[in-house]
């Protein structure tokens, strides 16, 4: 049996980042960046107020109290946006508002709480230092910095801040489209009335669903039924048009193991066994294309679970990410259950903050089968198990991966 790490190596190494495209800012979010973006100038361009009242000489009203205020003619009124330049002299103030170029000559605003809003002649009733409520220029980057590095994930703030910055398009990884395809005879459409034997295809809405959330598109397409011939002829009308297949189902050893079937020998797919529990029948390789596939086993549980640890972070490095695991914590287990020797267990857990310390226990209570896809709605992580333990015991500390959100 290959092990989990050597399967996950093998799933990365499928997987490069797509190439990098010219997109307007407005649709980038959710990418990441191909290429440095710098200031295209000092931010903030110029010194500017960061108060609503007047742009004073600090040396001028240096003795100014409340009582004895010190009166200044008022030579310009300075708007946001102004692109004024009137010279501030000695006894003299330009009334300004937040984000109005500093005014020549002045070195100080003093806020207008602390005068009398006079428009002619303005009483000044506190000083200033040299510099107060002055945003100087090129404090938030200079010119030609880099404001965000290639390789960054274009989160909202980040967006904000390119935009801050004057860019208006971005270069950034192209995103991975991705065809989600379950298979099997018993699959029906959710919702649709089913005979005995029939159960609703979980699986492609589970795996649409883990697609978007990675931050890829997905592809769904109806369940293709136990026929070889018609899931060749499936994948090779889409295979083109998407970047990564991921198939659910078909994998194991039965007499109707569509996806091994009609994978072998066609294209360049290994069928093999990981070292995992759940997980454990896994294919691996390319379409006659050379588009990656990643043929995953039938079981719901299996199914997520084989997401989470091989798929998942091959998705987010052909986006571009080089952090593409799930972030950990460790976590005491207040449940026991048993382990198959010889196989790490991915275990959905129920995660719990108790006073800043994290608690686990099995998201369906008494339940590890591969097959209980309704326990999944209460699992937030999965708690891995190494393969050389048999027993998880009450009050164990496990390492928990956190699928949340
Ligand atoms: N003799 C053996 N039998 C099995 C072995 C084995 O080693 N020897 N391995 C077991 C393990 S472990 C797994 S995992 C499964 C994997 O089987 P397949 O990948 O071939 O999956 P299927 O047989 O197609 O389905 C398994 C199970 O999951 C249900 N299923 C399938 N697709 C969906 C879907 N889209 N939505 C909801 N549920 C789905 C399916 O009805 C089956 O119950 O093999 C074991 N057997
Ligand atoms: O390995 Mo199977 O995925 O246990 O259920």
């Amino acid at each position: 049996m290959r092990t989990v790490n050597e399967h996950r190596a093998a799933a990365l190494a499928l997987a490069a980042p797509l190439e990098a495209i010219e997109l307007p800012l407005a649709e980038a979010a959710g990418h990441v960046l191909a290429r440095d973006v710098c200031a295209d100038g000092p931010l903030p361009p110029w010194d500017n107020s960061a108060m609503d009242g007047y742009a004073v000489r600090a040396a001028d009203v240096s003795a100014a109290v409340p009582d004895g205020p010190v009166r200044l003619r008022v030579i310009a009124d300075l708007a946001a946006g102004s692109a004024a330049t009137p010279v501030v002299g000695p006894g003299e103030a330009a009334r300004i508002m937040t984000g109005a170029p500093m005014p020549p000559g002045a070195d100080a605003v003093v806020p207008v709480e602390q005068t009398d809003a006079a428009t002619d002649v303005v009483a000044i009733g506190a000083p200033a230092r040299v510099g107060a409520h002055v945003r100087r220029v090129g404090e938030d980057a200079a010119a030609g910095n880099v404001v965000l590095a290639a390789g960054a994930l274009l989160a909202e703030r980040r967006v904000g801040a390119l935009a801050a910055a004057g860019a208006g398009t971005v270069t950034a990884h192209r995103r991975p489209r991705v065809l989600v395809l379950a298979t099997g005879s018993e699959l029906v459409a959710p919702g649709e009335p089913r005979a005995r034997g029939q159960i609703p295809d979980s699986n492609s809405f589970l795996l649409a669903a883990a697609v978007t959330a990675a931050g890829c598109e997905a592809v769904r397409l109806p369940p293709v039924p136990d026929d070889a011939a018609r899931l060749r002829e499936v994948l090779a009308a889409h295979e083109a048009d998407v970047d990564a297949v991921i198939t659910a189902g078909g994998v194991s050893v039965g007499a109707y193991d569509v996806v091994k079937e009609a994978l072998t020998g066609w294209g360049d797919v290994a069928f093999v066994a990981v070292a995992m529990q759940p997980g454990k029948p896994q294919g691996l390789g390319r379409l006659p294309g050379g588009t990656p596939v990643f043929c995953l086993p039938g079981n719901p549980v299996s199914v997520f679970v084989s997401f989470e640890v091989l798929v998942r972070p091959a998705l987010l490095r052909m986006r571009g990410l080089t952090a593409v695991d799930r972030p950990t914590v460790p976590a005491t287990v207040e449940d026991g259950w048993r382990t198959p020797p010889g196989r790490a267990q991915y275990m959905p857990v129920a995660l719990r903050d108790e006073g800043g310390a994290w608690r686990v226990r099995r998201a369906v209570p008494g339940g590890s089968g591969s097959h209980l896809a309704a326990g999944l709605a209460a699992a937030d992580g999965l708690a891995v198990v190494p393969l050389d333990t048999s027993e998880v015991r009450s009050g164990d500390l496990l390492t928990v991966m956190r699928c949340e959100p």
